[in-house]
C-alpha cells in the first residue's frame, strides 16, 4: 500500500515538473539611465491565460522581449520549464510562439510567402508546412489574399498573418503583445476563443492588452504593471475579493491609473473651444 502510494506521488511529482512554466524572476531592464522593469517577478503556467495589464510606458513589451530573448535583462533571470532561456535560445525560441506589438513583416512578400519563410525558419517539413499553412489562411479568412503583397494588407490582415506565423509551429509558449490591435469584431471574438482553447490544452499563455473586458472574460490569471513593477499578481476572482471591486476596470484604475481622467477630458475640450 505504502509502496503504491510512493508511485502514486511519485508519477504526480514527475506529471507536475514535467509541465513547461515560464518563470519571470526580480528581472530589471533599463534603457540608459531610464528604469523600465524593475524586479519583476511572476509565474505563466499552463492551461493558464495569464493577462498582463498596465498603463502606456509601464514595462509590458519590454518585459515581452526580454521573455523572447530579443533583448537582455540588466539582472534577474527568466526560466522556461526551469531552465533559464538563454542556456539554449535556439530551443527555446522553437518552443516559442510571439506576436510583437508592432508588425515587423517583409511587406515585399505575398501572405503566403511570408508564412512559407517562417515555416523554414521554424524547420518545418514541407508537407506538414503547406497543410499547416494553407489551413490557418482559410480560417483566418486570408486565404482569397495569399499571394497579394503584405504591403497591400490592411492591419488586421497583418496581425493574423503575424498570429499565423506565431502559431505555425505549435508552440508551447505563446506570447502575445497587443494581439487584437486591429481584429474586427469576428476576428477578436475568434482569438479570444482561440487563447482559451490553447490554454485548455496545456499551452503557456501570456498576452498584454488595453482592452480590459476581453482581459477579464478569458484571463485566469492577471499580472498589472505600474511604472515598471508589479502592482498585482492573482487571479481574477481573488483580486475582485480582495479589492471588493467588481470589475477588472475598477480594480486596474484603483492600481494604476494615477490621472483624474473626467478632469483631463475636459480640459482638453476647453483647451481647443479656447
Ligand atoms: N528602445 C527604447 N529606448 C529607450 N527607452 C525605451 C525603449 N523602449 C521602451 N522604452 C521606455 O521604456 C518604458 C517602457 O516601455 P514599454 O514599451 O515596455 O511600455 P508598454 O507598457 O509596452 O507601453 P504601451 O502600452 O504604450 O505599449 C517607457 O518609458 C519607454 O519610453
Amino acid at each position: 500500500m505504502v509502496n503504491l502510494l510512493d508511485n502514486l506521488i511519485s508519477i504526480e511529482l514527475h506529471r507536475v515538473q514535467v509541465l513547461p512554466m515560464l518563470e519571470i524572476r526580480n528581472v530589471s531592464k533599463h534603457y540608459s539611465s531610464i528604469p523600465a522593469v524593475e524586479n519583476v517577478s511572476f509565474c505563466a503556467r499552463p492551461g493558464e491565460v495569464t493577462g498582463y495589464l498596465g498603463p502606456n510606458g509601464s514595462g509590458k513589451s519590454t518585459t515581452m522581449k526580454m521573455i523572447t530573448g530579443l533583448i537582455a535583462t540588466n539582472s534577474g533571470s527568466i526560466l522556461f520549464d526551469g531552465r533559464p532561456i538563454h542556456a539554449d535560445l535556439m530551443a527555446y525560441k522553437q518552443r516559442m510562439g510571439y506576436v510583437p506589438e508592432e508588425p515587423y513583416l517583409y511587406t515585399h512578400l505575398s501572405g503566403a510567402e511570408y508564412l512559407v519563410m517562417v515555416a523554414q525558419l521554424r524547420n518545418l517539413a514541407r508537407k506538414l508546412a503547406t497543410e499547416r499553412i494553407d489551413g490557418l489562411l482559410r480560417l483566418f479568412a486570408l486565404y482569397d489574399d495569399r499571394h497579394v503583397g503584405i504591403s497591400a494588407y490592411s492591419k488586421g490582415m497583418r496581425q493574423k498573418i503575424l498570429l499565423a506565423a506565431a502559431l505555425l509551429h505549435n508552440p508551447d509558449l505563446i506570447l502575445l503583445d497587443e494581439p487584437f490591435s486591429g481584429l474586427d469584431v469576428g476576428s477578436s471574438l475568434i482569438l479570444r476563443s482561440l487563447i482559451e482553447e490553447l490554454a485548455r490544452r496545456g499551452k503557456v499563455v501570456l498576452f498584454s492588452s488595453h482592452e480590459l473586458e476581453t482581459v477579464e472574460k478569458i484571463s485566469s490569471h492577471i499580472v498589472i504593471l505600474h511604472r515598471g513593477k508589479i502592482v498585482a499578481d492573482d487571479s481574477i476572482e481573488r483580486l475582485r475579493a480582495l479589492m471588493s471591486l467588481p470589475t477588472l476596470e475598477g480594480i486596474f484604475s484603483q492600481l494604476a491609473v494615477e490621472q483624474n481622467t473626467e478632469a483631463i477630458s475636459k480640459q482638453i475640450a476647453d483647451l481647443i473651444y479656447a
